[in-house]
């Protein structure tokens, strides 16, 4: 068996992280070969919650699991991992868009760039889902400049999951026969989720979904604002934010980041822009990219219409103004 890698979850006595924890600890991100060291943080009011997580975490008896770190400090929350799950940030409550969060989470991702900079692997990989994911990540990035900026990455894998099974329902097959369903932008209700790449495998032969559905109004409208707002959807049922879900993302995420994509097969990650598809560069931006090696590439030489330039436009004109709020808050 390999040595134990350290793993960082913040936030790790909320709601998201106690299904996380368990996904992780029993080897569904980085293996079922993999022993791990998990260091949990949260703020110091949250200490007493905490240990009921980790005596629970004792009583699930999980092999790979070494040795569990709870802590309110950054310098051994961050000291030395390789992964960070940067969960801990407050969530939205009805009513409210997730940039309405900024105010109150946005230095937290500077604290904890400044941490990972000084503590952390300097391969560590980074995933944001506390919100707003795509602007933490960017902030978070900004404040830990000896780390690669290709290793800030902020989830949109909850979205994606999403797109592929409303797609996968209303063709009426299980949802692994859908793939390359595309979340571009941001993780906010400008988000494009785009099903004019996505194929379905159809008794052994892949076809596109667009031929198969045959309602371009139901793929350009309905299924857009569905997952465009199926996060408030859920706040709306449960009076509180999608947990489970959100941490089997975030397992999907970082699986895949450190594993690699299944050839021919893209996936929805937050990164840093380059530029491409015109899209403005330093936003965290979500793009299809493929993983290979532990390194993402954004899949390159998509056809973008008219009606998908405009999407693209519209989340990252908010994009561009969450940065400079968050610019603002930060230097206040
Ligand atoms: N990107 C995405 O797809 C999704 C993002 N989210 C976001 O994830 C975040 C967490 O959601 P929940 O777990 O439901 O919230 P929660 O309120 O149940 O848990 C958050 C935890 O973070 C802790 N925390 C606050 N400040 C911290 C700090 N500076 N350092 C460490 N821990 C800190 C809190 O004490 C609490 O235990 C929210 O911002 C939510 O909006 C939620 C669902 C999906
Ligand atoms: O909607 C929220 O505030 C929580 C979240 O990010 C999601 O469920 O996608």
């Amino acid at each position: 068996m390999p040595e134990p890698i350290r793993v960082v979850v913040t936030g790790a006595a909320g709601q998201i992280s106690y299904s996380l924890l368990y996904m992780i600890a029993k080897g569904d991100v980085f293996g079922y070969e993999q022993p791990l060291i998990l260091h949990l943080l949260d703020i110091p009011p949250m200490m007493d919650v905490l240990q009921g997580v980790v005596m629970e975490l004792a009583d699930c008896a999980i092999p790979l699991l070494r040795e569990v770190i709870p802590t309110a400090d950054p310098a051994v929350a961050f000291k030395d991992v390789s992964a960070a799950f940067l969960v801990g940030a407050m969530p939205r409550k009805q009513g409210m868009e997730r940039k309405d969060l900024l105010s109150a989470n946005v230095k937290i991702f500077k604290v904890q760039g400044e941490a990972l900079d000084k503590y952390a692997k300097k391969d560590v990989k980074v995933l944001v889902v506390g919100n707003p994911a795509n602007t933490n990540a960017l902030i978070c990035s900004k404040y830990a400049p000896s780390i690669p900026k290709e290793n800030f990455t902020a989830m949109t894998r909850l979205d994606q999951n999403r797109a592929q099974a409303q797609v996968s329902a209303k063709i009426g097959v299980p949802v692994e026969q859908v793939s390359n369903v595309i979340i571009w932008g941001n993780h906010s209700s400008t988000q494009f989720p785009d099903a004019s790449h996505a194929v379905v495998n159809l008794s052994g032969k892949q076809l596109t979904v667009a031929e198969v559905i045959k309602d371009d109004s139901w793929l350009r409208d309905t299924f857009v604002q569905i997952v465009q707002k199926r996060g408030a959807a859920v706040i709306a049922a449960r009076k509180m934010s999608s947990a489970l879900s959100a941490a089997k993302a975030a397992t999907d995420h970082m699986r895949d980041w450190f594993q690699g994509t299944v050839y021919g097969k893209y996936v929805s990650m937050g990164v840093v822009s380059d530029g491409s598809y015109g899209v403005p560069k330093d936003l965290v931006f979500s793009f299809p990219v493929t993983i290979k090696n532990g390194q993402w590439s954004i899949v390159q030489g998509l056809t973008i219409d008219d009606f998908a330039k405009q999407k693209l436009a519209i989340t990252g004109k908010e994009l561009e103004e969450e940065k400079e709020e968050a610019v603002a808050i930060i230097q206040a």
